[in-house]
């Protein structure tokens, strides 16, 4: 599992850190990790002398890059060309001295040019020489904002960062700077990173949405007592604030059956999906409840898809009955016409398992027969919308949400799925190239985001596919956060499985969730 710790946790840690350690001994280890990993980055070729080129901002984050650069020149036996571009009017200072008798250059891109906005602006000769530099740089340490960064970038930052050649290898130090530390806002102006080079814990930033901004990760180990217990005035053990589940967890949460287990055992999962229109998603949430290795998968429906599903998954068996947990609503229509007494009873079925005490995933047309927390207080419930549902959900149930579409979802999706889970008291993962399963905020649970899919993931069916994959974990007795999360892991991963590097379909997907299981499983043995 990776875990992420807030900014005002880290902000705490270190502080309780620095009580202990002489003057600037952390910023020395978290520099001195920064410059052995830009150290094994520097090209091969040796015909020419490597060029690393660090931006540099006004605070700490601009003085590990300073001080990185200053040991770098130690580090390598070999010439280097090392220039640091200062990018603010405030400075580190002690960074910069030590910058300076490393002999790395100075070149301050804030000085000179006329005042007003970027346009208007002269570039003074210091800019330029920086532009050029960016132009053929090996390597680009961007130093210009860590954990105290704001979204977004001054003008003179995106200028310098749009200078950045397309071979050189950009290193975020702490966090790409411009994207959010928190993980709060996704996208926007800021660094791309190829890798960062993350100090004590990893961040929010590092694991949520905006993960695909910071590249390969490295922590740098700085002596920070994070996750672990310690006995200080805010004795209270910090929780991370966001987690993801890797490959390694699956072992440990998947529900593998032993010699004492039955079908019934092992859970059943009754499927409240479809009707005589959308036939499909059944049929998919079924096959992939069955190959995610339900005891028993019981499927209500009407005739139509009652009769695909007996025709193509025989394992599968017909009407209402005991189940461990339901999934309701792949494909089901809310709202039939009143003459449409088989639409009519689909729902009657779907509002059943919604106002039981069971275990529910609520997806698709399930989500609009919601209109508060389920009856029974406690009931175990897992939302599954995509970001269009979710607003569709909220701009119907919270007035404060009234107006909300899918494009506001994208930019702030954790903001938006904490208050449907707030408001309906239930755990809502909320699909996209990111998913967050994210839990409701009184739990103190930390958020999970999971990015193992790849994008022909994303394709019609896909999510119904999802649905019964994580209601066969629900039945066999996961809480709904690792349900979600485990499930949305094995979901990608089985789609990368399926073709690696090519299309799939959604039912392919549900087809290799067996020997993916059966992969992942195999590995945490390997490794163990
Ligand atoms: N405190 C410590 O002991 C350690 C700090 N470290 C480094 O220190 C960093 C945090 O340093 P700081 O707290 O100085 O914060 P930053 O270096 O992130 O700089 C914050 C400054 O930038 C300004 N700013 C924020 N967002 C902006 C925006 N969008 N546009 C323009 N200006 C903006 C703020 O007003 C503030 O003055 C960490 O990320 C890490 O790199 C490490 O050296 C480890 C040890
Ligand atoms: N760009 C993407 N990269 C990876 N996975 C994606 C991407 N877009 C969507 N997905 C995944 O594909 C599935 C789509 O689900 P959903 O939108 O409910 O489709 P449907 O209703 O057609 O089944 C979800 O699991 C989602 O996380
Ligand atoms: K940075």
């Amino acid at each position: 599992m990776i875990q992420a710790w807030s900014v005002d946790d880290v902000r705490a840690a270190e502080e309780r850190a620095m009580a202990q350690l002489p003057d600037g001994e952390l910023m020395q280890r978290a520099a001195t990790g920064l410059a052995q990993v830009v150290a094994a980055r520097l090209p091969d070729d040796t015909s020419t002398q490597p060029l690393v080129v660090a931006l540099v901002g006004g605070g700490n984050n601009g003085g590990d890059a300073l001080w990185a650069l200053a040991h770098l020149a130690d580090l390598v036996g070999e010439p280097l060309d090392l220039v640091a571009v200062l990018t603010s009017e405030h400075r580190h200072e002690e960074g910069l001295r030590a910058a300076r008798r490393a002999e790395v250059e100075i070149v301050d891109a804030t000085r000179g040019g006329s005042k007003g906005g970027s346009k208007a602006r002269r570039r003074s000769k210091a800019l330029d020489h920086a532009v050029e530099a960016l132009a053929v740089a090996d390597v680009v340490l961007d130093g210009v904002l860590g954990i105290g960064g704001r979204p977004g970038l001054p003008d003179l930052v995106t200028e310098l960062l749009e200078a950045i050649g397309a071979d050189a290898h950009v290193i975020a130090v702490d966090v790409p700077s411009g994207v959010d530390p928190m993980g709060e806002i996704v996208g926007g102006a800021g660094v791309f990173a190829d890798e960062t080079v993350t100090f004590g814990c990893a961040k929010p930033v590092h694991v949520l949405g905006t993960a695909s901004r910071c590249g390969m990760l490295t922590v740098v180990d700085i002596g920070l007592d994070l996750g672990r217990d310690h006995a200080s005035a805010s004795a209270a053990r910090t929780a991370p604030a966001a987690e993801r589940v890797d490959h390694d967890d699956v072992a440990a949460l998947w529900p593998v059956p032993g010699p004492e287990d039955d079908k019934y055992s092992r859970g059943v999962v009754g499927v409240v999906a479809g009707g005589e229109v959308y036939t499909g998603a059944p049929l998919l949430s079924v096959t992939a409840a069955v190959c995610a290795g339900a005891g028993m998968v019981r499927y209500v429906g009407p005739p139509g898809p009652t009769q695909l599903v007996r025709a193509e998954v025989p394992e599968a068996v017909h009407g209402t009955g005991r189940v461990q947990a339901w999934v309701v609503g792949p494909g089901l229509d809310a709202h039939p016409h009143s003459w449409d007494q088989l639409g009519l009873a689909q729902v009657e079925a779907a509002r059943r398992a919604l106002d039981s005490e069971l275990p529910c995933l609520v997806d698709a047309g399930g989500l609009d027969l919601l209109d508060g927390p389920r009856t029974h207080a406690g009931a175990r419930t897992l939302l599954t919308p995509h970001a269009g549902e979710l607003a569709r959900l909220l701009a119907r149930l919270d007035p404060e949400a009234s107006g909300l579409d899918r494009e506001r979802v994208v930019v702030e999706p954790l903001r938006w799925a904490r208050r449907a889970a707030d408001l309906l008291r239930a755990t809502v993962l909320l699909k996209g190239s990111t998913t967050y399963v994210v839990p409701p905020p009184a739990s103190g649970l930390a958020v999970r985001a999971q990015a193992d899919a790849p994008a022909w993931a994303g394709t019609a069916g896909s999510g119904d596919v999802l649905a019964g994959l994580a209601g066969t974990l629900l039945a066999a007795g996961l809480d709904p956060v690792d349900a979600g999360s485990l499930a949305a892991l094995v979901h990608g991963v089985a789609a990368h499985d399926a073709n690696p590097g090519g299309p799939v379909r959604a039912l392919e997907i549900a087809q290799q969730v067996p020997r993916t299981v059966a992969r992942l499983l195999a590995r945490a043995a390997e490794v163990g």
